[in-house]
């Protein structure tokens, strides 16, 4: 038997570091939600107990470092599952680029082997395994748009944001995201993200509150340590996206666009300036996706 399962990229609508923890990680406090720029995982049985993987892009680890390969070996362990799995990644999320590629790999993985191994495992269980393989494997196990707390594993759900179009634009080196909570210092931050005032623009659908209330104190490293993070957000700026923010802990930069014209403004604006632009929609149940062509 066979499962393919779509591992959709996340952005930050907010982050806020609140303190370091005892363990080492912060504490933190964001909203995150699912977009439709999506990795497709694959899974075929395989009678020989191995995990094997292959992926279409040459960026990511085929062995162990792999965090979908981390998920199978994960399931077959607490589950004492013999039978062996092929692990097929269609690449399309940009690797370490703040957008949780890995992270939605690996619960894509969980959901995917929790069908073909008919583990009876729901969501929230799928999501407490999760965390044992990185912070950000809760939130892309449920997916759609959330509060998440702690490490990111305690999770509220909220409503989408209205429909609207997700500008990515992505300079070509990717950032470590240990290296920019490592770097990153509380007195650094000139605004932090008003939390309330999101959960109220989001139960409202004001798409302009929202813009308004978009704020990530990462930006504080990120945008110091690559300038060019920086003028790619202050471009996007300066051609009318009402939204503009770093995604994580970066360098993906994204804005939110109303209307299609506008979005194709700000596509037209990055070419020539950055190579990996991408136009897509907000998922969450809002209808089918959608894509600029
Ligand atoms: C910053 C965020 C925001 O969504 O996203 P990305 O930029 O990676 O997409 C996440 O918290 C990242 O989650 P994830 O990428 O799963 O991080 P992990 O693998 O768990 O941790 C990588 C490293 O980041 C640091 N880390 C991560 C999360 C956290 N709450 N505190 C930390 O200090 C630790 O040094 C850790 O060793
Ligand atoms: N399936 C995977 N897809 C992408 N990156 C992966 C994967 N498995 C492991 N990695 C590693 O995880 C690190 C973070 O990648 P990614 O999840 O794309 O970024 P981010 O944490 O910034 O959202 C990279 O160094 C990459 O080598």
């Amino acid at each position: 038997m066979d499962v393919s399962i779509k591992a959709p990229a996340k952005i930050n609508l907010t982050l806020d570091v609140l303190h370091k923890r005892d363990d080492g990680y912060h504490e933190l406090e964001m909203v995150m939600t699912t977009i439709d720029l999506a990795d497709r995982i694959d899974l075929t049985e395989k009678a020989a107990g191995g995990i094997q993987l292959e992926s279409s892009s040459g960026f990511v680890p085929f062995d162990d470092r792999n965090l979908a390969y981390r998920a199978a070996q994960l399931i077959k362990g607490r589950f004492n599952i013999n039978k062996g799995v092929h692990i097929k990644i269609d690449k399309k999320i940009p690797v370490a680029a703040g957008l949780a590629g890995g992270s939605s790999d690996a619960a894509a993985t969980l959901k995917g082997l929790n069908q073909l191994w008919q583990l009876g495992l729901n969501l929230e269980e799928l999501a407490e395994l999760g965390v044992e393989l990185g912070s950000d494997v809760p939130f892309c196990v449920l997916g759609g748009t959330a509060i998440a707390q702690g490490r990111g594993e305690r999770l509220t759900p909220l409503p989408p944001p209205p429909p609207c179009w997700v500008i990515l634009a992505k300079p070509p080196h990717g950032v470590s995201t240990a290296e920019v909570f490592g770097a990153f210092r509380q007195e650094k931050v000139e605004k932090r993200p008003q939390l309330e005032q999101m959960e109220a623009a989001l139960a409202a659908g004001d798409f302009h509150g929202i813009c308004q209330g978009l704020s990530n104190v990462l930006e504080s490293v990120t945008l110091d340590q690559y300038p060019k993070v920086r003028l790619m957000k202050e471009k996007m700026q300066r051609f009318g996206a009402p939204g503009v923010l770093m995604s994580g802990s970066g360098p993906t930069v994204f804005s939110l666009v109303e209307q299609e014209n506008a979005a194709r403004r700000v596509v037209n604006s990055l070419r020539g300036f950055c190579r990996q632009v991408y136009a897509v929609r907000i998922l969450g149940g809002l209808g089918e996706p959608n894509r600029l062509e």
